[in-house]
């Protein structure tokens, strides 16, 4: 198949355009190569040094004999660039990671709130608009996040992006629905995503656009079998307080010999996957397309979930770190349990990269070969949520644990661990 990877330099676009081309696909890398520029704003450079663009493209085809394409086009910018290149190529398959995903980096000002949403929710229904008015029928897999979920559960699993209801009809009768679960984002970063959902179902309901919509967890890991393969294929390894993703900062931090640094209570639990699960996901996806007509399929794509003082002590443990909490910087639930259905994935073949398994590794290849290059006062999280916390005015427990949830602040260990890789019915933590 022809495959358009729409922000494909980033840290899961390259590894996965890497793995769909190593799977003898023809790859169009589309990039405007905005990550690199905000490693400059930010003065933050990836833990391991990534080569640009044509060197990545080059290494790939001395190493593999496939000869991957990239365009330069802005996405939300370049609405007349981007039909042109979709009428042109008439990719079979667009795979879209064109969107700022940083949830500290989407909450630092003003400024960095209107990019993301102008970026994200430009980019999304640019696509979605071009592919209608170019009446290509490309299946469009979108990366989102298992945050438009918010990260509190009533004692239920999160389903794989709808809810069954039941509602009572005008004569009193029960009426049986299913809806999109609803949305309860945690940071700007998290509501983009929320809008593109609204943004798939639209055009899956009014032009039988063919639509997967993948709800992803935090990534952790750096490599994928193709970007072992030389060293300038090497993928992106972030650690700052903006774009370091919790595991990957903790694995890092005990690398350097700095404490790690857990928020608040550690109590958040969140779900999980490694980046080579990611890659295979995404190929699962692309080889499991929606009917024309379909409502957009929805996947959960992580494979556990654990709690941030669990990962931390984990690290500590096998690396003799110490453990530091640290105000919170961010407006989130001190304490949550998150059980998430992922059979889906599980169903169609995906098996699940265990922490247990490549954690040292991690830790030995890419956080401490690299670690002279940390920049140590990168490290700490400096994007705050809201005005009012700083001024200390307390947040709203309900909203921000999900609709109904039950949220405890005095539940520090009690509720069950979440690791449990595998489960097929569900995971709880
Ligand atoms: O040094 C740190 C960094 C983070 N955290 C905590 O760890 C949790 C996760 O933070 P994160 O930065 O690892 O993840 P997040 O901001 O949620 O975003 C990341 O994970 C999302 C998936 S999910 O979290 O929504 O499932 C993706 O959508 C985003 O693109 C990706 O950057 C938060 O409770 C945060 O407060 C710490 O305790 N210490």
């Amino acid at each position: 198949m022809l495959i358009a990877v729409l922000g494909g330099d980033g840290f899961c676009g390259w590894p996965a355009a890497l793995h769909l081309s190593d799977l003898g696909h023809e790859v169009v890398i589309v990039d405007n190569l905005v990550r690199r520029r905000i490693d400059e704003e930010l003065g933050a450079q990836s833990l391991t040094p990534i080569a640009g663009i044509e060197e990545r493209l080059a290494a790939w085809h001395e190493v593999s004999g496939q000869q991957m394409r990239f365009r330069d086009i802005d996405l939300a910018q370049d609405y007349e660039g981007l039909r042109s290149f979709l009428d042109t190529e008439r990719p079979d398959v667009v795979v879209h990671f064109a969107e700022q995903r940083s949830a500290p980096y989407s909450m630092k000002s003003p400024r960095h709130k209107r990019y993301t949403v102008d970026n994200n929710t430009g980019a999304t229904h640019n696509l979605l608009c071009a592919l209608v008015e170019t009446g290509l029928d490309a299946h469009l897999v979108h990366l989102g996040t298992m945050g438009v979920y918010g990260y509190g559960t009533a004692g239920m699993a999160i389903p794989e992006g709808y809810l069954d209801v039941q509602i009572s009809g005008d004569d009193g009768a029960q009426v049986d629905q299913q809806i999109l679960y609803p949305t309860n984002p945690g940071s700007v970063y998290h509501m983009t995503k929320c809008m593109d959902q609204q943004l798939f179902a639209y055009y899956a309901k009014n032009d039988a656009l063919r639509i997967t919509d993948l709800h992803q967890g935090i990534i952790w890991g750096t490599h994928t079998d193709q970007t072992l393969r030389d060293e300038r294929l090497i993928n992106r390894f972030d650690y700052d307080g903006d774009y370091g993703t919790v595991l990957n900062r903790f694995l890092m931090q005990a690398a350097v010999g700095y404490p790690l640094t857990v928020h608040g209570t550690g109590g958040q639990t969140r779900a999980f996957i490694h980046l080579r699960d990611m890659a295979r996901c995404v190929q699962i996806a692309v080889e499991n397309p929606p009917a024309r007509g379909d409502r957009v399929k929805i996947f959960n794509q992580m494979t556990q979930t654990h709690r941030v003082r669990d990962l931390a002590e984990l690290v500590a443990r096998i690396s003799d770190a110490e453990v530091e909490l640290v105000p919170n910087p961010r407006h989130e639930a001190a304490e949550n349990e998150l059980h998430v259905h992922n059979e889906t994935f599980l169903d169609l073949g995906l098996e699940p990269t265990l922490l247990e398994e490549g954690l040292l590794m991690e830790v030995e290849d890419v956080a401490r070969r690299y670690a002279d290059r940390a920049d140590l006062d990168k490290i700490p999280c400096t994007s705050t949520w809201t005005s009012a916390q700083e001024a200390g005015v307390p947040a709203s427990r309900a909203a921000l644990a999900g609709a109904g949830a039950p949220v405890s602040t005095e539940g520090r260990g009690e509720a069950t661990a979440g690791d449990r890789a595998g489960d097929r019915a569900e995971h709880p933590a």
